[in-house]
């Protein structure tokens, strides 16, 4: 049986745009982009964990907000993801990338445009479909 992993994903909102963030060559799917994050670690929530992930990968601080799309569900030969992506802002713009080649703002009708990690795609379509002008954030 492969194992279910449970990863968060980051969608950082700068005005009308997103953050992707191409993953480093030699990693997992590697030069593919995605939503900063990452694994889940026991007694964590989402949300602590989210904000671990940003500051362990770009050295930044993030407000979390609500779920920004459905959790998506792929099987890689490695495992069984489940992705949880939540709308994010940032507090502070360090970007010191160590997982990362490179970031990018995209608009909402670029999005389709990059070469997303398999599992991203369902949520890709959602946002791509999603006013964001609409996205609340309470603290
Ligand atoms: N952060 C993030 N991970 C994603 C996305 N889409 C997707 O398939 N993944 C996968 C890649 C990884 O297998 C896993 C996230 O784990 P991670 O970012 O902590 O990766 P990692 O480098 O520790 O993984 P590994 O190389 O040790 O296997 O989820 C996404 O949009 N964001």
């Amino acid at each position: 049986m492969k194992k279910n992993i449970y990863v968060v994903g980051a969608v950082l909102l700068n005005e009308d745009k997103i953050l992707a963030a191409k993953r480093a060559e030699g990693r997992t799917l590697g030069g593919m982009w995605e939503f900063p994050g990452g694994k889940v670690e026991k007694g964590e929530t989402p949300q602590a964990a989210l904000k671990r992930e940003l500051a362990e990968e770009f050295s930044d601080q993030i407000t979390v907000g609500p779920q920004a799309a459905k959790t998506a569900v792929y099987e890689y030969k490695f495992g069984i993801i489940h992705l949880t992506v939540y709308y994010a802002r940032l507090l502070t713009r360090n970007f010191k990338l160590i997982a990362h080649s490179r970031i990018r703002w995209v608009s909402q009708t670029e999005l389709t445009s990059l070469e997303w990690a398999p599992a991203d795609w369902p949520i890709i379509w959602e946002l791509e479909h999603t006013d964001l002008k609409q996205v609340k954030f309470y603290d």
